[in-house]
């Protein structure tokens, strides 16, 4: 029986916020995935016929899923602002626009990247694991010393919104200068009201004391953080990655913090997520590891949700999606 809407869109998700499912109830009918973790085979079934695709969750999303849904499909949206498990080439061969959710998430993935910054830069994982084994050894002067932010010249690889996001935060903690590498030179005034400097790769990683990873995952910036530049970086050097785990080579970084080549790190996304509970990774103490919660928190997942269903929206009825990918 026809629901009487004008459109049918599937949800890959069952726990999709639900801001977003409110705005596309008004006028699509709402098929939605209800497996945990969401099961190709229900997307597959579920997406037959369907007119647009709230991408909930992040499965490949690629030609097996468009032949899947057939020729009604108009649009789709990640609730994402990352799309590297998107085969985006498919998806502009067949014309169908994609949208996703960028800027709406930055401020919650910097505040989660300074914590992260502080946690690395002051061992708090050390200490906490010092605490869990009966080693608690302040008696030593110098036990546990962690790195100033202060003074410090902090390296952006990627400066985009999220980047930008950061240092409006870290100017607060009297940073010398901040570097930055990207594609596009920022403009003057953004270059004065972040104290930034545009240079090249290598000069960020033998500058800088503090690096932070805020970039995509593309071919170019996959494992570009390898033996070579780690044995180009400080000794008192802090890595950040709040970008995408296979940016960094992790076997490299391992070696990297086992030897002390730099000083540690601090990581939300690595390579696999999950992370096997045995990966060599955590056995480090100079390592800090979260599992990819730059934009976990319930504001900001909620927005997420609004605007991917305003992409999906906007995109049935031919209209610019409100964040296109492309
Ligand atoms: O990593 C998170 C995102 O891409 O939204």
């Amino acid at each position: 029986m026809s629901s009487g809407k004008a459109f049918k869109v599937l949800v890959t998700h069952p726990e999709v916020p639900q801001a977003g499912l409110d705005l596309l109830k008004q006028n699509c009918e709402i098929i939605q995935v209800q497996s945990l973790p969401p099961r190709r085979a229900e997307i597959l079934e579920k997406i037959k016929g369907v007119d647009g695709v709230f991408w909930g969750g992040h499965e490949p999303l690629n030609a097996e899923v468009l032949d899947a849904a057939g020729p009604n499909l108009k649009a789709i949206s990640t609730m994402s602002a990352g799309i590297d498990y998107v085969d985006v080439a498919e998806l502009k061969k067949r014309n169908i626009p994609l949208g996703h959710t960028p800027t709406v998430l930055n401020t919650a993935v910097a505040d989660l990247t300074v914590g992260l910054l502080i946690a690395a830069a002051r061992r708090f994982h050390e200490g906490r694991s010092k605490i869990e084994s009966n080693n608690w050894e302040s008696f030593h002067l110098n036990w546990l010393l962690g790195q100033d932010i202060r003074d410090s010249t902090v390296g952006f690889f990627g400066f985009g919104g999220i980047g930008q996001a950061i240092a409006k935060r870290l100017s607060g903690f009297d940073i010398e200068q901040v570097l930055y590498t990207t594609r596009r030179r920022l403009s003057k005034e953004l270059e004065t009201e972040f104290n930034a400097k545009k240079v090249e790769f290598d000069e960020l990683l033998s500058k800088s004391d503090f690096i932070i990873i805020a970039a995509p995952l593309t071919p170019e910036t996959q494992g570009i953080f390898n033996a070579t530049t780690f044995g180009k970086m400080k000794s008192n050097a802090v890595l950040i990655n709040i970008g995408r785990g296979k940016i960094i080579n992790q076997n490299d970084l391992y070696d990297a913090l086992k030897t002390n080549q730099i000083f540690s790190a601090g990581l939300d996304v690595t390579d696999p997520e999950p992370l096997p509970a045995n990966d060599k990774l955590l056995t480090l103490p100079n390592l800090v590891v979260i599992p990819h919660l730059g934009s976990a928190t319930t504001r900001t997942r909620s927005e997420m949700s609004t605007i991917a269903a305003h992409n999906v929206l906007r995109g049935m009825v031919g209209e610019p999606m409100f964040a296109p990918a492309y």
